[in-house]
Order: structure tokens, then C-alpha cells, then sequence
């Protein structure tokens, strides 16, 4: 027996295989694996799964080994042929027929086959850019950037259509866990631990498919996953005309990949299994369908049958699994067979420039082209997609070389009628001008009759019902290559084809409509309808719409569209009827996509009017109207600004509870929000709610500190913290007037979902026992995440709204009281005298500066009123604030040991802190009112002075530090104001 790898024997107990008897070529050679690591399988000891490999492979060698020796391959891919090695050679030679001039004895070491395979793939990927509709880009090692991924623990299921997803501005956020490719098959916390299936997921043209090709080139050109001895790359449209027949699995793979077809080996290889594009998969895969019998590898079986059961994991256990796809058919895929899953997020910025220098060698050229995108914000945002730096740079490129000092197109539309308006000028010369716009306007046909029907892949049928015949298609392939693609299919059958990517079938679905009709009306209807898809899928048609019918756009298509009506004036009746349906109560992003609409129609009267009010500063939340608040909206979900942590006091303007309601669009792009003392209520809590119990909720952190939320608002809160979406980790509910029962919600809530909330801050509430005991018994639970429950600085008090719930009776220190300073009700009230008083001798005594300290250093949150007389300073000090002498370093607010607030019936209020005051603005205080508030929360280091009148309270200054003493409160006089006095307040 030999080491097995510990991916394979976690998976299955060993037992010993078959005797090498059952092995039908000549026997193995004892040098046999001689080039493999010491710790790679010497002979065949084997587990199940390795007898599963070890039959798959027997097989192969009798049976398809043979068989396709003569198999008919294409001359072109024969021209293809230089091999790199002499095993490529011999490995090549059984593909193409092309005599063996060196016997190779058999059978080989593993390395013989993985070596074979790997220069096949070297050509193969290497050479991704001779696909036909892509002939002008480059090598796939040259032009490929690096992609962003990142590792999510569930599966997304977009409520929207996933074109919308990409106007976002995205960016890398904290909640996310960034990933390389080549770490896919590792398990995130326990290194030595190995995953089985990996799922990656993506939106149209985010590079799902380049991302596999560099990753099997990487392995291909042993640059990375030299643990994997054999990878088999699929795709699903490959496998799709295959539906219904029945293969061995070695057959199966021999079909697809003719480059796996001399392996002949027997052993416990690493496979891993790669299916491209689930979400084009015609197969039945159902995999809870009664036909889920075991399948035999040997046995042919058909390919749903055998897909299914290598999928599952019933086939070949060991075998690791890699399958990419769109959003949208994640859901067909059952999570128990998934261990990982991955989600492609496309560029970051860096490199989306760094795909354009690639692109464009010549660096000005690149610079002008990264500048012209950048002062564009929706090309810029739109390059994080791939395909869609593609599109930009194809333009860009031809436009820069026929149009000298030429404006760059910047709209969505006008990006793309330069992209077909490039490809009908390249090919018109050569297929003649009418030819190549009738094929234009077939393709235009398709696209709508097809996006209607959602379908974005089609066959050959398909394509003779928009007068589109195969054959004339391939003559005429110059004109559609570009914007359209063709897979080639199995022996000549089942054609598929595709445009290169979903926009620009959306794009000529709409010059479908322009071509057809002239209709002022079909602009109304189809605002209409598109605000009426619930999942936005007429969004981006709707802009390309609007977009063609603004004149510049339109002398462009000349060729393709008849006389139109739409006038500047016609544009500008829907530019109108837009405004009007954004003032209506639309939900965000279908607002947004009419602000997208404006911006096709140049029309950012809107957006500029925010705009403007925001530099101003004359923005104002109760002033905004519907259509504002829109534009707002849209202004901030597509700025600079990082969304990724919300910070209500940022957008102090909004800080009304109306107005954070307002705000949720924001903050559904967080992951941190930060709510602290925001005045917010229940009604906040069910916004919040369903913030966290979004679909692509990527909430991590909540703090709702300071908030008086009560039960009934925790209550509501729960609702989304229990839902499976939910993937919070830490909560923040310190000081919420939290009891029992708001305890009681949160632990069933946390019962539901245990899973992510890893710390509970409860402080300052009053949970009781039976509150602490819900949620300290789930702490105990193996299932449950949390592990930080805070319940101290508990109490009833704590149910007092606002900041009373933190009131402290303070004590004076006679200690350090100043002889001129007379104390009096029972030590409650200091009076600023001339006579001095009898104090004896103390060290902490003030000696000259007329002032003292409170009794105990405070390190929580405290709130405390005091009522003034005359001329006082309200402060809090460190204890060891100087005593002797009347020195700035023993006056409070003259130093950095004390923070100060002076109140002056003359001059109203100033604070001081380290020798530097600040006024206080008096002109909106209408009477005089001689009580102040004090609110210290020494953790969060803020100290906040509050003017109160008639019982309700203003703010007059906070002051935000880091505080690293406790802090004792103190009171102040100044030698000219005798006769002014503080009297300490009751509760
Ligand atoms: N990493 C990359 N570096 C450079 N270009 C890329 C990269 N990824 C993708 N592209 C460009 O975008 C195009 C589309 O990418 P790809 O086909 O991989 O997307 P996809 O996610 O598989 O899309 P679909 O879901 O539509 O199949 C590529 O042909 C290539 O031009």
C-alpha cells in the first residue's frame, strides 16, 4: 500500500483494487511512475473511486483509443499542429493520423499523459484568440487581467435582471473575501482540507470563460495546480447537442475534448472536471429525478445520466468539479452538491486601465483612452465588465484611426452605434452595401423576436425565421462576427450561436423597433412596459431606444433607419413624460434606469439642479420632491464615494427619520452601517429589516447604538436578522431600552439563523433574567456563531428614553474644592465668593484657580444636568490636571488633561480644549436658559453639551477624541465673577 492523498481518503476508506490482471494492455513497467513525486501512488493501491479511474482508463485504452486513431479532423485545425514536444508529437499522431516515426512503449507514467495533454492545451488556450469572433484581439496570456473574485458562502439568485447589476458602481468591499484562482480548491479555514465542487458564478461577459482558460493554461504551462494531474475542461454548449445519447464517460470525454483521446493509463489520478456555462445547459439535470440510479462508468449511459451522476459525486468521488454560470441558473443547482462557491465580480479599477495598456500598446494612445473613459462615469463604471472594455476598446481603437481629433462617443448608444457602424464599414467594400445592412436588419429581427422570448442562445431554425440561412451567414460571416458568434457544434450539428454579448442583442433589438417604426407613441409604451417588468429586463433596451433617436445617433445609422419623427421636439415631450414618471413612486432602480434614459437623451437638467444644491450646501431634506430625492439617489449610487460603509452623520442633511427612510437604496450597497444616536425609531427598524433580509444583502455590521428602538423595534429587527439572506455578523443594540421580551426576539431569531451573527452588543439595556438567559443559553448551542454576548451595565433605568437612561448623581470632591468656592445644599451647589472658606490643607486642593473636581472618575456613558449662574466652566479633566498656581496647565480647557464648556449670561457659550475656543452661535436661541446637559460616552470618546429649555434639549457642541484616563467632572469660576454658582441637578 502506498501514501494516499488526503483529498482522496477523506472522501472514501481504502480498499485493495482489482489485481493488475484485470489490466488487458502489457504489464506496467516498474519505472512506471518513476517521474512522479515520492509521495504520488507507486502501483495501484486503490479506493473506490480509484477502481472507478482504473476501469474508466482500461476502457478507454481498448475501446476509444482505436477507434478515433481515425477519426476526420478539420485541416485548419490540422495546420494548427506544431507540437512542443516529441510526447506532443506522438500524442498529436494519434489525433491527426500522422505517421509515428518513435514508437512510444506503453503504458506511460502519468507525467506522459499530463504532459501531452498540457501542450495540446498550451495551443488550444494559448490560441483563444483565433475564436472567429474575436480574430483582432490578442494572445489570451497578453491581454488577460487580473479578474476580481471573491468567495461567498451562499448563492445569489438576482430578483433582478442581471444586465441592471452592472450599471452599479462596484467596488471591492470589506465584506467580501477576495480570491486568487489558483486557491479555489482550497478550504478557507482549514488549509490541508481540499473542496470538491466549486460553483462560479457571474454576470454575461464578466470573464467566467477567460477565467477558465487562463486557469487551465496556468496549469497547462505548469505555472500553477500541479496537484491536479489531469484537467478536463467542458463547456455546456458542447454538451448540449449531446442531450439524450448515451456514452461511457470515457467516450463522453474523448467527444468533447479529442486532446484526452491517447490517455491510456491506470491510476489514482487527481481529475478535475470543468463544465463552462451551466446557464446554457439544455440537459436534463435534474438531480433528484428517479433515473438517479449508479451509474457505471464503463457502461454507456446517457450524458444527462452520466453529467448528474460525475456532478453529484456518485461517479469518480475523488474527481473535483468546477462548474461556472450566470446568476440566473444558480438556483438549478442543488446546494448540498456545492462546497464552495465563487462569484466573479470583473475589474476593479486599477484594472480596467491596466486591460486598456494591455490593449493598446502605443502608451499616449492608452492614456488618451483611459482619460476619455474616466470622464465618462457610466463608461467607467461599465469597464469593470470585460466584454464591455472589449466593445469600448474595438471602437475607440477604430475611431482614433478614422477620425483624427474626433469626439469620442460617451453615451451607451452612442458606443454602440459605433461599434456596428465600424463592422458595417469594414465589410461593406468587400460584401457590397446592400448585403451587408440587410444582414444587419436580420440580425436586428432576431435579436428582438429572441429577447422577447428571453432567449439568448439560438439555432439554426431560429435564425431562418429572421431570413438568416446558415450558409449565407458564413459568406457573409465579416459582417456578423463581431457582434455575433457561432459555437461550432458536434459534426456539423445543432449549430449554436449567440451575440457576443447580452447588451448588444438589447442594442439591436432596439434598432429592431427604429427600423420598424417612426411611431412618436412607442417611445410612451415602451417606458411603460419597461417600468412595468419586474425584474427590469426591457432596462437597457429601453436606453439603446431612446438613445437611437437622438439625431447624431441617427445620421450615423442613415443606412439602416428610415426618416424618423423624432425631433428635438419630439425628444423633448418624452424627456418630459420621463420627469414626470420619476416624480411618481417609482422604486429606485427603476428611477435610476430613467435617469440612465435622461442621460441617452442628453438631457441632466435633473442631476445637475442636486448637484448644484449640494455644492452650495442649500440642500435640504424637507425641501426635496420625489423626482429630487431620485436624483439624489442615483447621483450618490453611481459616484466616487465607497458605499461600503454608511455613515448617517455623513449626510448630516438627511439626518431625519423620513429622510434615512429615503436612504435605503445607499444602503443596501453596505456592509457597515453606522446608526449611533441617529434619533431613529421603530418605523427605522422594519427598513432595516428588509435592508438585511435582501437578497444580496452584504451586511456585516450594525450599530444602532443610542437608539430608542424599544421591543417593538427589536421585534421588527429580528424578523430580517432570522432570515437565511441574513448574514450579519455583528450587531450593535447598546442603550436601545431593550427588556426581556426585545432578549427573547433576538434569541429566536438567532435560533433560525445562527450562523453569521458572531457579536451581540446589549449593554445599557435592561434584559432581566429571563432575557439574559435566552441568549446566554445560545451561546452555549455548537450551532450558534455568537460568541461575544455583552448584557453588562444592565438595569432598569436603562428603559428611560433619550439620554436619561444614562443619569449619574455626581458627588463633589471637598478635596479639591478652592478656598473661594462655597459649597452649600448639602454639597449639590458651589458658589463663586470673595470670602474665602476655612478648607484644611489637601494635596489635590485647587490652591489658586477657582475651580473642583467630582468624586469618581467616570469610564462608561454618563449624562448629568447642572443648572448656572453667571460665569462658569462646565468641564470634565483628567485627575491629574495640575493644582498649584493659576498656570494654563491647571485652568480647565486651557490644556489637553480638560475639556470645557463656559456658559456666560453675556456672552452665551464657548468650548475649550487644549487652550483653543470656539464660540457657540446665539442666534438661534430664543430665550435664556440656565440648564445644561452633559453627555459623556468615554468609550466612543465623544463628550456632548446640551442647551436645555422648557425640557427639550439642543446640541451645542460635541467634542470627538480618544480618551485615555477616566475622566472626573469639574465646575470652574473665573476671580472677576463672584456671585455666579452651579447647582447639581436631580433626577
Ligand atoms: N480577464 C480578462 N482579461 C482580459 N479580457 C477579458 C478577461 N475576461 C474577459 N475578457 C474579455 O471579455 C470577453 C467575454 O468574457 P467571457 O466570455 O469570459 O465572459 P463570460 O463571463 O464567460 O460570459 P458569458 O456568461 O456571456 O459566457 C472575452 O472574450 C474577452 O474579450
Amino acid at each position: 500500500m502506498v501514501a494516499v492523498e488526503p483529498w482522496i481518503q477523506t472522501e472514501t476508506p481504502s480498499f485493495p483494487i482489482p489485481e493488475c490482471a484485470t489490466w488487458p494492455g502489457p504489464a506496467i513497467p516498474q519505472d512506471a511512475f518513476a517521474a512522479l513525486p515520492p509521495s504520488e501512488p507507486a502501483c495501484a493501491s486503490c479506493t473506490s473511486c480509484g477502481s472507478e479511474i482504473l476501469m474508466l482508463f482500461n476502457y478507454i485504452s481498448l475501446h476509444t483509443l482505436g477507434k478515433t486513431k481515425t477519426k476526420h479532423r478539420s485541416p485548419k485545425k490540422q495546420n494548427k499542429t506544431t507540437g512542443h514536444t516529441l510526447h506532443t508529437f506522438v500524442f498529436l499522431s494519434f489525433i491527426f493520423d500522422i505517421d509515428l516515426m518513435v514508437p512510444v512503449p506503453e503504458p506511460h507514467p502519468i507525467t506522459f499523459y499530463q504532459q501531452m495533454l498540457q501542450s495540446s492545451f498550451q495551443d488550444k488556450f494559448l490560441g483563444a484568440e483565433e475564436e472567429e469572433w474575436a480574430k483582432d484581439t490578442q494572445n489570451l496570456a497578453n491581454i488577460y487581467t487580473e479578474l476580481y473574485i471573491t468567495a461567498r458562502c451562499d448563492i445569489q439568485i438576482p430578483a433582478q435582471h442581471e444586465v441592471r447589476s452592472f450599471e452599479k458602481a462596484w467596488k471591492p468591499t470589506g465584506a467580501e473575501k477576495p480570491i486568487q484562482p489558483t486557491d479555489l480548491f482550497k478550504h478557507p479555514s482549514e488549509e490541508d482540507k481540499t473542496i470538491k465542487t466549486v460553483l462560479t458564478n457571474g454576470i454575461a461577459g464578466i470573464g467566467k470563460t477567460f477565467l477558465v482558460q487562463k486557469f487551465v493554461l496556468d496549469w497547462a504551462e505548469k505555472r500553477f495546480n500541479q496537484d491536479v494531474h489531469l484537467i478536463f475542461p467542458f463547456t455546456f454548449r458542447q454538451l448540449n447537442p449531446l442531450k439524450g445519447e448515451k456514452f461511457s464517460l470515457a467516450e463522453l470525454i474523448h467527444e468533447c475534448i479529442p486532446e484526452t483521446v491517447g490517455i491510456t493509463e491506470e491510476s489514482k489520478f487527481k481529475l478535475l472536471f470543468v463544465f463552462d456555462g451551466l446557464d446554457e445547459s439544455r440537459l436534463h439535470l435534474d438531480f433528484y429525478a428517479d433515473d438517479n440510479r449508479s451509474a457505471d462508468v464503463t457502461k454507456p449511459t446517457k450524458t444527462d445520466v452520466l453529467l448528474r451522476e460525475l456532478i453529484s459525486g456518485n461517479l469518480l468521488q475523488s474527481a473535483r468539479i468546477w462548474i461556472t454560470t450566470r446568476p440566473a441558473a444558480t438556483n438549478q443547482f442543488p446546494r448540498e452538491f456545492v462546497s464552495n462557491i465563487t462569484e466573479v465580480k470583473g475589474f476593479t479599477d486599477p484594472c480596467k486601465e491596466e486591460y486598456f495598456k494591455k490593449r493598446f500598446k502605443d502608451e499616449e494612445q492608452a492614456n488618451r483612452i483611459v482619460s476619455h473613459i474616466k470622464a465618462s462615469r457610466s463608461l467607467f463604471i461599465m469597464c469593470h465588465i470585460p466584454v464591455f472594455c472589449w466593445i469600448t476598446a474595438t471602437v475607440l481603437e477604430d475611431v482614433l484611426k478614422t477620425r483624427e481629433g474626433g469626439e469620442l462617443p460617451k453615451t451607451l448608444t452612442e458606443m454602440y452605434t459605433e461599434f456596428l457602424v465600424s463592422h458595417i464599414d469594414q465589410t461593406k467594400e468587400k460584401y457590397g452595401p446592400e448585403k451587408s445592412i440587410q444582414y444587419i436588419k436580420s440580425l436586428a429581427k432576431l435579436a428582438f423576436h429572441q429577447l422577447e422570448k428571453g432567449n439568448l442562445i439560438f439555432y439554426e431554425k431560429d435564425l431562418s425565421e429572421s431570413n438568416i440561412y446558415f450558409n449565407e451567414a458564413s459568406v457573409c460571416s465579416g459582417v456578423v462576427t463581431k457582434i455575433f458568434r457561432e459555437e461550432q457544434g458536434r459534426k456539423g450539428k445543432d449549430k449554436m450561436f449567440s451575440f457576443v454579448h447580452l447588451s448588444v442583442q438589447e442594442f439591436l433589438a432596439a434598432l429592431y423597433v427604429r427600423i420598424k417604426t417612426s411611431s412618436k407613441k412607442i417611445h410612451r409604451i415602451s417606458i411603460d412596459r419597461a417600468l412595468q417588468s419586474p425584474n427590469g429586463h426591457l432596462d437597457l433596451f429601453l436606453r439603446f431606444l431612446l438613445g437611437l433617436s437622438v439625431q447624431t445617433n441617427q445620421g450615423k445609422l442613415h443606412n439602416l433607419l428610415i426618416k424618423t419623427d423624432s425631433s428635438p421636439e419630439t425628444n423633448q415631450e418624452t424627456i418630459q413624460y420621463i420627469k414626470k414618471k420619476i416624480s411618481e413612486n417609482l422604486s429606485p432602480e427603476r428611477s435610476i434606469n430613467l435617469f440612465h434614459c435622461l442621460n441617452e437623451l442628453n438631457d441632466c437638467s435633473l442631476v445637475e439642479e442636486i448637484q448644484q444644491s449640494l455644492r452650495s450646501g442649500s440642500l435640504s431634506a424637507d425641501k426635496l420632491s420625489s423626482a429630487h430625492w431620485s436624483a439624489l439617489l442615483f447621483i450618490l449610487l453611481s459616484s466616487e464615494e465607497d458605499l461600503d460603509v454608511f455613515d448617517l452623520k455623513k449626510y448630516s442633511v438627511f439626518a431625519s427619520e423620513d429622510a434615512f427612510l429615503r436612504l435605503v437604496p445607499i444602503m443596501k450597497e453596505a456592509s457597515k452601517i453606522l446608526l449611533s444616536g441617529c434619533d431613529l425609531s421603530k418605523r427605522s427598524c422594519s427598513a432595516l429589516s428588509s435592508v438585511l433580509s435582501c437578497q444580496s444583502s452584504m451586511l456585516r455590521e450594525l450599530d444602532l447604538s443610542n437608539n430608542d428602538l424599544q421591543d417593538s423595534g427589536v421585534r421588527l429587527l429580528s424578523v430580517g436578522l432570522g432570515t437565511p439572506h441574513c448574514r450579519l455578523e455583528r450587531l450593535n443594540l447598546s442603550g436601545c431600552m431593550v427588556s426581556a421580551k426585545g432578549c427573547t426576539s433576538l434569541a429566536s431569531a438567532l435560533r433560525a439563523n445562527p450562523y453569521h451573527l458572531i457579536e451581540l452588543d446589549l449593554t445599557y439595556n435592561h434584559p432581566g433574567d429571563a432575557g439574559t438567559n435566552a441568549l446566554s443559553a445560545g451561546v452555549e448551542h455548537e450551532h450558534w456563531k455568537l460568541k461575544n454576548l455583552r448584557l453588562e451595565h444592565g438595569g432598569e433605568q436603562r428603559l428611560k428614553p433619550g439620554l436619561k437612561k444614562y443619569f449619574c448623581e455626581l458627588t463633589v470632591d471637598t478635596n479639591t474644592a478652592n478656598r473661594n468656592l462655597k459649597l452649600s445644599d448639602n454639597n449639590r451647589k458651589v458658589t463663586a465668593l470673595e470670602l474665602q472658606e476655612p478648607y484644611p490643607t489637601h494635596a489635590d486642593r485647587f490652591d489658586t484657580c477657582l475651580q473642583l473636581l467630582c468624586e469618581y472618575g467616570l469610564t462608561g456613558r454618563t449624562y448629568w444636568e447642572v443648572d448656572w449662574k453667571g460665569v462658569v466652566d462646565l468641564a470634565v479633566s483628567y485627575r491629574g490636571i495640575q493644582k498649584r498656581g493659576d498656570s494654563v496647565d491647571c485652568k480647565f480647557g486651557c490644556n489637553n488633561q480638560s475639556w470645557s464648556l463656559m456658559c456666560s449670561e453675556v456672552d452665551h457659550y464657548s468650548v475649550w480644549h487644549n487652550n483653543t475656543g470656539k464660540d457657540i452661535s446665539s442666534s438661534s436661541f430664543s430665550s435664556v436658559s440656565n440648564r445644561v446637559g452633559v453627555y459623556l460616552d468615554w468609550p466612543a470618546g465623544t463628550l456632548s453639551y446640551y442647551r436645555i429649555c422648557s425640557g427639550s434639549m439642543t446640541l451645542l457642541h460635541t467634542f470627538k477624541t480618544t480618551f485615555t484616563e477616566p475622566l472626573y467632572p469639574g465646575f470652574g469660576f473665573c476671580t472677576l465673577s463672584y456671585g455666579s454658582s452651579v447647582s447639581l441637578s436631580s433626577q
